[in-house]
Order: structure tokens, then C-alpha cells, then sequence
């Protein structure tokens, strides 16, 4: 059971002021609010659900052609339905990872970093690659903008995050194609999980399905024309010391069609730790246990550390191989 949505939606256009403190509000709260404002025009993403549908509908041996185990280390491509594991059990969605593009001669890629480098884009479906590549820029231009209110919001320059963190972020970009769930089934699309970094923008379908966990239960993030899904990662939980959320999510689609879902994940620098400010470290105790047994606070490293541990254990089969 899901109570209706009571997730806030903020315009990010006006004057910094008002939107960070509705952000500030929403953190503390549930870590989750729509975004509006954000001035994306509507046709990008029309441009990449059409070029998507197109690729999950090619015969899997087709989509095969991009497997993620021909990314190799740069972790790109794609996998096929159960083939991720967010809670330990397998997901009923197949998916495929992009990222920031990077060309072979980049100083990172030369020196091996894993999560670093090309995409794998399907020569079958050849708009894919320019829709994913607009897309992923118009999307960190609204990250670093609710970045910069979120900075405002925890009193910070409002250049805190585009001058140091998110300089050169991590940015991870997926298409998720989930089959209707059979009714009455407890497989879920994605396991309930926390994401891992700074901030996740979600663009859906029309098909609902996203539930997100708040103190009063499980309540529906259902799709509002024109906004993205924004929710805080454990590197903002884990900045502020705890006072800002990065808050338990799963998805299950019952709506009898095909779900689509782009999220769009904005991440600190792969290679920068990432400590709880000053101001911050101190200002709530530890809650209840993580769905993942994990203290975001606890860990130390810096975040690409972070990431693969994470990115390991929901890819197990193929942590051996490009790890
Ligand atoms: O598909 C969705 O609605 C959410 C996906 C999600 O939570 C994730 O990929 O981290
Ligand atoms: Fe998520």
C-alpha cells in the first residue's frame, strides 16, 4: 500500500532565496521534490524516449551487440532483464548505462580509472547517441543549478559545489525499460535502495511506479508533465552530516504497459573525498540501520571508492571481470 503523493514541487527559475529554502525544507524532509523551471525544453527528452523505445524493442541478441561486458572498465552498455541486482535480488527491468563521453586519449581514461570513457551507442538505433548526448547536457546545467540552491540552502558560496565538488563530476545517465509486473507479484523493478552521490534527476513516463519511503510509509512519486524527480544521494547525507536525507526508493510497474525512466545521476568528482562540512559534522546522531548495512558517515575514501563498491555488488558478475 502507497498513500498519494505529498512530494513538494519547486521552481527553480526565480531568485535563489525562495527556491533553497522550499529545497532545505524538502531535505530535511523526505529528500525527494519535483523540479520545475528548469527551462529543458520538452522536445530532448521526446527525442530520447522515441530512440529508446526503438532499442529496447530490437531482438535481444541486437541490444546484445552493446552488452555492458563489452564496456569493459568504463562500465557503459547494456543489460538485459535480471541481469542487476539492487537489493541482492534480481530487477525486473533491463537498462542501459551511459556517461560523460570521454575520448580514449583523456588523461583518466589513459590511466585506467574504472567508470571512465567511451559510451556504447547501438548502430541500429543511430539518433540514440546525439539524444543521450544533448540530454546529458542540458541535464547538468539543471543539476548544477539545484546544486548551487542547495549550496544556498546550507549557507555555503552559491558556487561551492560548481567550483570544487561537481568541477569535474561524475555523471552516470541510464535508461531503464521495465515489462509490466505480473499482478500480485513481489518482484520489484528496482529493490528499494538509496543513490549513491550528490543528486538524482528522474525523468518517467506517464506509467507511475516509483515509490519513495517517508517517515508516515511508502508514498507514490508519480509522474507530473514537465518536472523531473529530484532526490539527495548519500554524499549529500553524508556532507551535512545527516541533515539532509538521502532516502530509501523502489519501483514497481503496475500499470499493465512498458515503463520507461531516464535517471540522471550527478556525482562528486571520482576522485575527491568527500567529508562532512565542518558546520555540519556534528548535527544529528545516526538513525535507524541502512537498507544496505552501510554508513554512508562511516566510510572513508574518496567517492569512486564509494561507487564501486556499490556498483560491485549489484553487478556481481561482472565486478571479477572489468574490476
Ligand atoms: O526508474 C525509476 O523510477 C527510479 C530508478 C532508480 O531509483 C535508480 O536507478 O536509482
Ligand atoms: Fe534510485
Amino acid at each position: 500500500m502507497t498513500s498519494p503523493s505529498v512530494l513538494p514541487v519547486i521552481d527553480i527559475s526565480g531568485p535563489d532565496d525562495g527556491p533553497a529554502r522550499q529545497i532545505e525544507a524538502a531535505c530535511r524532509d523526505t529528500g525527494f521534490f519535483y523540479v520545475t523551471g528548469h527551462g529543458v525544453p520538452a522536445r530532448l527528452l521526446g527525442e530520447l524516449d522515441a530512440a529508446s523505445r526503438r532499442f529496447f524493442a530490437l531482438p535481444e541478441a541486437e541490444k546484445l551487440e552493446i552488452s555492458m561486458d563489452r564496456g569493459g572498465p568504463a562500465w557503459r552498455g547494456y543489460f538485459p532483464v535480471g541481469g542487476e541486482l539492487t537489493s541482492g535480488r534480481p530487477d525486473l527491468k533491463e537498462g542501459v548505462y551511459f556517461g560523460t563521453e570521454l575520448p580514449d586519449d583523456h588523461p583518466r581514461v589513459r590511466a585506467g580509472l574504472p567508470l571512465h570513457g567511451r559510451n556504447l551507442f547501438p548502430t541500429q538505433v543511430p539518433e540514440l547517441r546525439a539524444a543521450v548526448l544533448a540530454y546529458l547536457e542540458a541535464l547538468t546545467g539543471v543539476a548544477q543549478a539545484v546544486l548551487r540552491l542547495v549550496a544556498v540552502s546550507l549557507d555555503l558560496p552559491a558556487d561551492y559545489f560548481a567550483a570544487g565538488y561537481t568541477a569535474e563530476p561524475t555523471v552516470l545517465f541510464r535508461i531503464f525499460h521495465y515489462p509490466p509486473s505480473p499482478p500480485d507479484s513481489d518482484d520489484w523493478g528496482v529493490g528499494q535502495h538509496t543513490d549513491y552521490g550528490l543528486l538524482t534527476l528522474l525523468a518517467q513516463d506517464d506509467n507511475g511506479g516509483l515509490q519513495v519511503r517517508t517517515p508516515a510509509g511508502w508514498v507514490d512519486a508519480p509522474p507530473l508533465p514537465g518536472t523531473f524527480v529530484c532526490n539527495i544521494g548519500d554524499m549529500l547525507e553524508r556532507l551535512t552530516g545527516g541533515w539532509y536525507r538521502s532516502t530509501l526508493h523502489r519501483v514497481r510497474n503496475v500499470s499493465g504497459n512498458e515503463r520507461l525512466s531516464y535517471p540522471f545521476f550527478f556525482d562528486p568528482d571520482f576522485m575527491a573525498e568527500v567529508p562532512a562540512l565542518p558546520a555540519r559534522a556534528r548535527t544529528t546522531a545516526a538513525g535507524e540501520p541502512r537498507w544496505d548495512g552501510a554508513d554512508p558517515r562511516a566510510f572513508t575514501g574518496t567517492y569512486g571508492e564509494y561507487l564501486l563498491a556499490k556498483v560491485s555488488k549489484v553487478f556481481p558478475q561482472l565486478s571479477g571481470e572489468v574490476l
